[in-house]
């Protein structure tokens, strides 16, 4: 049945982790190579199956492959999990077994933070492989994404404000937040600045607090945040929310936030947000600056390139609404053919023979 999954999906390659002394079990899945070498976070989450787990990397690494080629990253898709309470089940041993895992791929896959897994651990990580990015800065590296991520986030709904009511300001937009995290925390810093009131929601109490302390933000329970009167739902936990049960409920004119893969279906739903009249601005356009900021690493690591390229992400949803309204498709679906027009130009130039092909990983200083 994998194979017939791997098929479907156009996945190259899928690798079961498993390591008795330390308890890891992980899953790294591939996605696409066509641009380079498969960059993508690694989530740590207390998975109910080992399918919830397999089912949760295959979309997010496929995901990974949209948002850096619609990006312009040089890097193909991919996506690791650890499947564990990330406030329970985390040790040296464990990070270090991950390592030696990635390290085996010799350079097929790069990983870098997700849910459950922090710059800290990366640092362990960093102890039996080169292929992570996103450690901290002292060893030379890019440190945590989030602020980038944040920003990028912030831009972009800048460019969606605009589509939905006519002018870029948030300034007295009510925006209601699922997530109180790492991006969500830095996202909050700008939209307070602006001048935006905040509405959240989070499954951990002391998460929630930290942001009604700080930003003066509304707390509502977990399944309200659906319902709330607001201008701009702003996803920025995990995927899959935006589906039949909770497009119905939803009060707001757009979407836009941080969280991977927030549609359950990118057809049926992105179709159904479409004809209730929300505008919604894709994900993976939305949350590229992560990607953009542990990519830059790569090639010498730039602060302010990596966050001048976060802040273009104003412009590539600008983009995807034009695309949107001038093939008559949904937003969703025109962020996917940019990423597929893009794979599939590059595909066409990688025909010649090449004695040293360019690798962008060499480029590392
Ligand atoms: N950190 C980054 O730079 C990037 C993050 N993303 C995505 O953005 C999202 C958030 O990432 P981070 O802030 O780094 O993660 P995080 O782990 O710091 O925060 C996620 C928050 O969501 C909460 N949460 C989980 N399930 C929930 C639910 N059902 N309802 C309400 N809250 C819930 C968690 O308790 C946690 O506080 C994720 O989907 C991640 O994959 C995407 C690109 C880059
Ligand atoms: O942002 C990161 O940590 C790396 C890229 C990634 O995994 C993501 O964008 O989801």
């Amino acid at each position: 049945m994998i194979f017939d999954r791997m098929e479907n999906g156009d996945y190259e390659q899928i690798v079961y982790c498993y390591d008795k002394t330390s308890g890891l079990k992980s899953i790294i899945v591939i996605h696409d190579t066509t641009l380079g070498p498969a960059l993508g976070g690694c989530r740590m989450w207390d998975y109910k199956s080992e399918e919830e787990a397999l089912r949760d990397v295959m979309r997010l690494a496929k995901g990974m492959t949209y948002k850096n080629a619609a990006a312009g990253i040089n890097l193909g898709g991919g996506k690791s999990v650890i499947i564990g309470d990330p406030r329970k089940d985390k040790s040296e041993a464990l990070f270090r077994a991950f390592g030696r895992f990635v390290e085996s791929l010799n350079g097929r896959y790069i990983t870098a933070e997700d849910v459950g897994t922090k710059t800290e651990d990366l640092d362990i990580v960093y102890q039996e492989t080169n292929y992570v990015v996103g450690i901290s800065e002292s060893y030379g590296s890019s440190g945590n994404p989030s602020p980038v991520t944040a920003y990028g986030v912030y831009k972009s709904m800048l460019r969606t404000a605009k589509e939905a009511f006519g002018e870029e300001s948030l300034k007295d937009k009510t925006i209601a937040i699922q997530g109180c995290g790492n991006v969500a925390y830095y996202l909050c810093k700008y939209l307070k600045e602006e001048g935006a009131r905040l509405i959240v929601t989070d499954i951990l109490e002391e998460a929630i607090q930290k942001f009604v302390d700080e930003f003066g933000a509304e707390r509502v329970d977990v399944d309200q945040i659906y319902e709330v009167e607001a201008d701009i739902f702003c996803p920025c936990a995990l995927g899959g929310i935006l589906n039949d049960n909770t497009i119905p409920k939803l009060k707001v004119k757009a979407i836009c936030g941080s969280a991977n893969n927030q549609l359950e279906d990118i057809e049926r739903h992105g179709q159904m947000l479409e004809e209730r009249g929300i505008i919604y601005a894709p994900d993976f356009i939305v949350n590229a600056g992560g990607a953009i900021n542990v990519a830059d690493e790569l090639s010498g690591y730039n602060r302010e390139r990596a966050l001048s390229k976060a802040g273009n992400l104003y412009n590539q949803i600008g983009l995807v609404f034009e695309i949107a309204k001038r093939d008559k498709i949904t937003t969703a679906k025109a962020a996917n053919r940019m990423a597929e027009e893009r794979i599939a130009a590059i595909k066409e130039i990688h025909t010649s023979f090449l004695k040293n092909e360019h690798n962008v990983y060499t480029r590392r200083k």
